[in-house]
C-alpha cells in the first residue's frame, strides 16, 4: 500500500527476474504511488529496464506485481492493455513497424479500445490526433515511420502511448534522442498526465530530468537501495553513492542537477 493507505499503482512484493542462467532483479519490494511521477535511475545494468517490464507484465518473473491492489496476472490482458500504457526503448521491438504509416502507429495505441476487427471509432481518432499533436508529429501523419529521424520516430512512439489514454504509463528512456525543446516539451506533457490523475514511471539517464519527478527510486545491481523524494538529502546521497561519487547534486536556478566531480 502507498502511505496514505490508497493502493499503489503499482506494487512489486518480492519480485525477482531471471535473463539467461542470471538472477538479475532480486527480491524488490517496491509500491509506486497514484497521480505521481516516479523515476527509475541507477548505473548501467542495474535491473531499470528489466524492473520496468516485470512491473508491466512484460517478463516472467518471481514474486508479485499489483495494479492498483490487484494481482496484475490476474487481470484480463485486455484490461491490462488498457490500464497500462508501455513505452519500450527506442529502436527494440519497432522494426516491424517501419512500413506503417505515423497515424496508423499511433493508431496501434488504440487497439485496446477496439472490438476485434472493428474499425476505429470517433473516440479512437480523437485520441490520436491530440496524442499526434501533443508530441508535434501530427504533421507527418501520412510519412512511413521508417522514413523519420530517431528524434522524430521517438516522438510518434511516445504519441502511440499516450494515446491509449491509460491510467499508468511505464517508459523507458523516453528521451532518447529527443533535443532539449522537445524534453521539455515531455516533462510538460508528463506533468500534464499527473495533474489528471495518471501515474508516470519512466526509467531515465538524465538525472535533471529525474530529479524534477515527483520520486526518485534508486537501483543498484539488481536491488533498490532508495526510494524516496526527489528533494529529499538522503535520495541525493543515495544516488551519488551508486554512481560511485562520481557526481554530486546541486540546486541551480530551482532544480536539481547532477554534475560530475
Ligand atoms: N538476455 C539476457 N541474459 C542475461 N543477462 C541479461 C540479459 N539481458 C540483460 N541482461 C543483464 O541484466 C542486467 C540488467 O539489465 P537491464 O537492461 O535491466 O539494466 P539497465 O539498468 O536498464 O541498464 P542500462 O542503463 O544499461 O539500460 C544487466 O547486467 C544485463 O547485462
Amino acid at each position: 500500500m502507498s502511505r496514505d493507505d490508497t493502493p499503489a499503482a503499482l506494487e512489486a512484493r518480492r519480485l525477482s527476474a531471471t535473463l539467461g542462467v542470471t538472477e538479475v532483479l532480486h527480491d524488490i519490494d517496491l509500491a509506486l504511488p497514484s497521480a505521481r511521477w516516479t523515476s527509475i535511475v541507477g548505473p548501467n545494468g542495474a535491473g531499470k529496464s528489466t524492473l520496468l517490464k516485470a512491473l508491466a507484465g512484460l517478463l516472467a518473473h518471481r514474486g508479485e506485481v499489483r495494479l492498483f491492489g490487484e494481482a496484475q496476472d490476474k487481470v484480463p490482458a485486455r484490461v491490462r492493455a488498457r490500464r497500462l500504457s508501455w513505452l519500450g526503448q527506442s529502436g527494440t521491438g519497432e522494426g516491424s513497424a517501419d512500413d506503417l504509416m505515423v497515424y496508423d502507429v499511433a493508431m496501434l495505441g488504440r487497439l485496446p479500445h477496439q472490438r476485434w476487427l472493428a474499425a476505429p471509432g470517433e473516440a479512437d481518432r480523437e485520441a490520436v490526433e491530440r496524442a499526434l499533436r501533443s508530441t508535434q508529429a501530427w504533421d507527418w501523419r501520412d510519412r512511413p515511420l521508417g522514413q523519420l529521424s530517431g528524434g522524430e520516430r521517438q516522438r510518434v512512439l511516445l504519441a502511440r502511448a499516450l494515446a491509449v489514454e491509460a491510467e499508468v504509463l511505464l517508459m523507458d528512456e523516453p528521451l532518447a534522442n529527443l533535443d532539449p525543446p522537445h524534453q521539455a516539451d515531455w516533462m510538460q506533457i508528463v506533468r500534464a498526465l499527473v495533474a489528471e490523475g495518471r501515474t508516470v514511471v519512466s526509467v531515465l539517464h538524465e538525472l535533471p530530468m529525474a530529479l524534477a519527478a515527483d520520486e526518485l527510486v534508486v537501483m543498484d545491481r539488481g536491488r533498490v537501495v532508495r526510494h524516496g523524494g526527489c528533494d529529499d538529502p538522503a535520495t541525493h546521497a543515495a544516488l551519488e553513492q551508486v554512481f560511485d561519487h562520481r557526481i554530486r547534486v546541486h540546486r541551480v536556478a530551482d532544480q536539481w542537477i547532477a554534475l560530475p566531480k
